[in-house]
C-alpha cells in the first residue's frame, strides 16, 4: 500500500490508510496500537483525536514546517481509526464531499474545457 512518486518518495494515501486502519482493528491489541486503541472504545477515539486536532493546530502557530507535516499524519491516523470505530467509510465521506462540490457548480466548471 506504500508507493513511490516519480521522485523515489514513498507514499501512502489516506484512502489506503483506512485500509490498512480498518484490517488492523481486526488483530491481536498486544500487537496492533490500532486494535488497542479501538478496544478503548469510541470515546477514548474521539479524545484522542481531539487532542492530535490541538496539537496539529498549535503547530501550524508556532511550530516548524516538519513538526506541521508530522502532526497532520497523526491527525489523519487518527481521523482513520474514528471512521472504522463508527463504521464510515471513506467512500460515504466522498459522496457527502461530492454533494458540496456540486453545490457550488465547481464540479462542472472543472470538467468544462476552457473558453
Ligand atoms: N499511522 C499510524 C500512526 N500514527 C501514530 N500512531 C501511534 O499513535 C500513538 C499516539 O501517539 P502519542 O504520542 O499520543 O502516544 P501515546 O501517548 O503512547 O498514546 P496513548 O497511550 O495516549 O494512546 C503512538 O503510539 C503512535 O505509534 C500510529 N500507529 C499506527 N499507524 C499506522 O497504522 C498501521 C498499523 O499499526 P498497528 O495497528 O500498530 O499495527 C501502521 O503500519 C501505520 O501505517
Amino acid at each position: 500500500m506504500t508507493t513511490q512518486d516519480k521522485t523515489g518518495i514513498s507514499r501512502v494515501s489516506f484512502e489506503d490508510l483506512t485500509r490498512i486502519v480498518a484490517e488492523r482493528a481486526k488483530a491481536d491489541p498486544s500487537v496492533s496500537y490500532t486494535a488497542k486503541l479501538m478496544a478503548k472504545g469510541v470515546e477514548v477515539v474521539a479524545k484522542k483525536l481531539g487532542e492530535e486536532g490541538v496539537e496539529l493546530a498549535l503547530a501550524a502557530v508556532a511550530g516548524p514546517k516538519e513538526r506541521v507535516i508530522a502532526e497532520t499524519a497523526d491527525l489523519l491516523y487518527h481521523l482513520a481509526v474514528l471512521l472504522a470505530a463508527r463504521e464510515v467509510t471513506l467512500a460515504e465521506v466522498e459522496a457527502e464531499l461530492a454533494a458540496r462540490t456540486g453545490r457550488t457548480g465547481l464540479a462542472e466548471k472543472a470538467s468544462r474545457p476552457t473558453d
